[in-house]
Formats: structure tokens, C-alpha cells, sequence
């Protein structure tokens, strides 16, 4: 792989920015990568680790020069870090970010920018619940989704960032700002919240999560407490800044538990049977679609 970007720039050192460092290393797409966090620990670890070329002590010295600057950092920090490293970006360069929100993020980052620097807000639509510069790992992105919001950035730029990300192994798609965070709302905000929801629900019920939540719990309530040990501050800052898109798609979502609520109360077992049949559907189709690697292949029919 060709050299895309000479220089980047990773603000913020947790889970995606390492994944990306350790891509970007794999593809060789960069010649050189800065890197800054805000704390001095953060700073070590990725020193310790061999996590960039250069982890600097500022953001303002990471920035310098890059022509890539990514904002790694927490969507609820994205505006103040834009707005301490505005004055010292490079004319040309591109700044993106790999926010899990995109509106408000554009809102907070777009008004520090200053003329001639290109901004291209993306997603990548890869994770897991794990975080901080020790969690990243090189094949994250591979075969994931990198949502493209270009929200009419230059398009040479947006084409060279769409490079850049098929380089670190994801497919891209561009998409428009509202329907971004309506589509994150449904596939991974409430998602993430109904987790958080079941696992302090088993976690009030004292007696349960004492004993036999750990002794018992197979597959399904593992999945949830694996998606309910995910980084506070990042899921924090996800519901405060997606507010309208989570808000709506919550309101469906508790008006079709009332609907299945009431079929178990009345006992409507064809209501449910039909609700079942149409959501395993959904899942066939994912697997299918090659979205699921840790998914048996049902093209393969039932195990021997
Ligand atoms: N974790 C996921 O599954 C996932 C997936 C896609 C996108 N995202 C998005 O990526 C971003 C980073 O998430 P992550 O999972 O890598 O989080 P993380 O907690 O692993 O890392 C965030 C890093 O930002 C640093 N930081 C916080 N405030 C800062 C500031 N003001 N200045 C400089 N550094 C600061 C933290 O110290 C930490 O090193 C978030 O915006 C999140 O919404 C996360
Ligand atoms: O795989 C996980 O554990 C994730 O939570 C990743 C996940 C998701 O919900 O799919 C989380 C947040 C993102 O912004 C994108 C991806």
C-alpha cells in the first residue's frame, strides 16, 4: 500500500486511536504518527507500548505539520479540542474525527476551523466494550463499515480519507448528518442502552446478581453485560449529544415492549410467535451478509 497521508495526527489515545495506529502501521499509509492525550499517564502507556512514532505533550505540538489530524476523544470534548488546535493546523490538511454522533459533533468542531482546512467527520462503526491506548488492536476495522459524512467537504479531500480507511481495512459509505445519527440511534445507541438497562435491572435484583447471574448466565445475558461494561464517559457523552434521534427511536422501542407486554399478559402466543419469527429474519440476513464473523455459517445447515 501507497503512502496516503505523510503525517498524521491521533488526539486522544484510547481503544480507536491505537486501533488506528496499529492499521495505519499495518497498511503503511502514513510515514509518520503523532499522538497526544490529556493525561500524563495515558502518555506513558502509549511511550511504554511503542503506541506512535511520537506521542507528544501537547495537542498543539501533535497537530503541527500533520496533514491528517483525527480527533479520538470523547464526542462531549471534540468542540474544546478543535478549538485549542485550530490556530495550529497546517493550510491543506484534513481534520476528521471518529465520533459515534455526528451533528453535534459537526456543530462543536466546524466553527474553530479555519478556511483552508478541510473538515471530513467520519465513523467507524467498529469497537468493543474495552478502552484506553492498551485496547487497540490492528484488524478492528477489517471488513467493518467507515461511515463517511462528508457534509459538503471538498470532495478530493473526502476521497483521499476514504483511502485512507479502506487502507485500515473498512468498506466505506457515505451518509448525511441526520441520517447518520438516526441509523446509530437504532443499530448501536439504544442497543447499548437497553444493556445497560437489563444489566442494572439484574444488578437491583441483589439476590440474583450475587449468585446467579454469574453461575447461569449463558450466552444471552453475557452479550448484554459485555456491551454494559463499555466506557461511561464515551456512552455518557453519546445520549447527552444524539438526544432528539435516541429520544424517538426510545419511544418506539418502549411502545413496541408494551405491545409484546400485553401479548404476554393476554396470552396472544401467535402475536409473539410472528414478532419472533420476524426478527430471527433480521439476523439471518446480518450472518448472510457477512457481517457476523463469529457467527456459525447457516449456509452450512444444522451442526453434526
Ligand atoms: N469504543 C467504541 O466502540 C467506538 C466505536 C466507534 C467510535 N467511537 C468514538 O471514538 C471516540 C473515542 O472512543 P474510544 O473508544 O477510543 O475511547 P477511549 O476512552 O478508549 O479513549 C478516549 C481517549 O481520549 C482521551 N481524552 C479524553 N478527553 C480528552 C481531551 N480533552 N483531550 C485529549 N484527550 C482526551 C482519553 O484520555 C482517552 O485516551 C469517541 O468519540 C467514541 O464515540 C468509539
Ligand atoms: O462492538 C462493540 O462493542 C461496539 O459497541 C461498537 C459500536 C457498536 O455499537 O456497534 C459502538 C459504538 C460505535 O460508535 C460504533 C460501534
Amino acid at each position: 500500500m501507497s503512502v496516503v497521508y505523510n503525517r498524521v495526527a491521533l488526539i486522544g489515545l484510547g481503544l480507536i486511536a491505537s486501533s488506528m495506529y496499529w492499521a495505519i502501521k499495518r497498511a503503511g499509509v502514513a510515514v509518520e504518527v503523532t499522538g497526544y492525550a490529556r493525561s500524563e499517564q495515558t502518555r506513558e502507556t502509549a511511550r511504554r507500548i511503542g503506541l506512535c512514532d511520537v506521542v507528544c505533550d501537547s495537542a498543539v505540538e501533535a497537530v503541527k505539520d500533520a496533514d491528517l489530524v483525527v480527533l479520538c476523544v470523547p464526542v462531549g470534548v471534540m468542540g474544546a479540542v478543535a478549538a485549542d488546535i485550530a490556530p495550529h493546523l497546517k493550510d491543506g490538511c484534513t481534520v476528521s474525527d471518529v465520533g459515534s454522533v455526528k451533528k453535534s459533533v459537526i456543530e462543536a468542531i466546524a466553527p474553530h476551523l479555519p478556511e483552508g482546512v478541510h473538515f471530513v467527520p467520519a465513523h467507524p462503526m467498529a469497537g468493543t466494550e474495552h478502552s484506553g491506548p492498551e485496547s487497540g488492536f490492528d484488524t478492528l476495522f477489517d471488513n467493518r463499515w467507515c461511515l463517511i459524512v462528508p457534509n459538503g467537504a471538498d470532495e478530493a479531500a473526502t476521497e483521499r480519507l476514504e483511502t485512507f480507511w479502506q487502507a485500515l481495512g473498512a468498506n466505506c459509505e457515505r451518509m448525511d448528518v441526520e441520517h447518520h445519527d438516526q441509523v446509530c440511534a437504532v443499530v448501536s445507541h439504544i442497543p447499548h442502552l437497553i444493556a445497560y438497562t437489563m444489566v442494572g435491572v439484574a444488578d437491583d435484583l441483589r439476590r440474583v446478581s450475587e449468585r446467579e447471574v454469574i453461575k447461569f448466565s449463558a450466552a444471552g445475558f453475557r452479550d448484554f453485560t459485555r456491551i454494559a461494561a463499555s466506557d461511561p464517559t464515551m456512552w455518557r457523552d453519546v445520549f447527552l449529544t444524539n438526544k432528539e434521534a435516541t429520544l424517538e427511536i426510545l419511544g418506539r422501542f418502549t411502545e413496541e415492549l408494551f405491545a409484546l407486554q400485553r401479548s404476554i399478559r393476554t396470552g396472544d402466543g401467535d402475536q409473539l410467535f410472528d414478532y419472533f419469527t420476524r426478527t430471527r429474519a433480521i439476523r439471518r440476513g446480518i450472518i448472510e451478509a457477512g457481517q457476523d464473523t463469529e457467527a456459525p455459517d447457516f449456509g452450512r445447515g444444522k451442526p453434526q
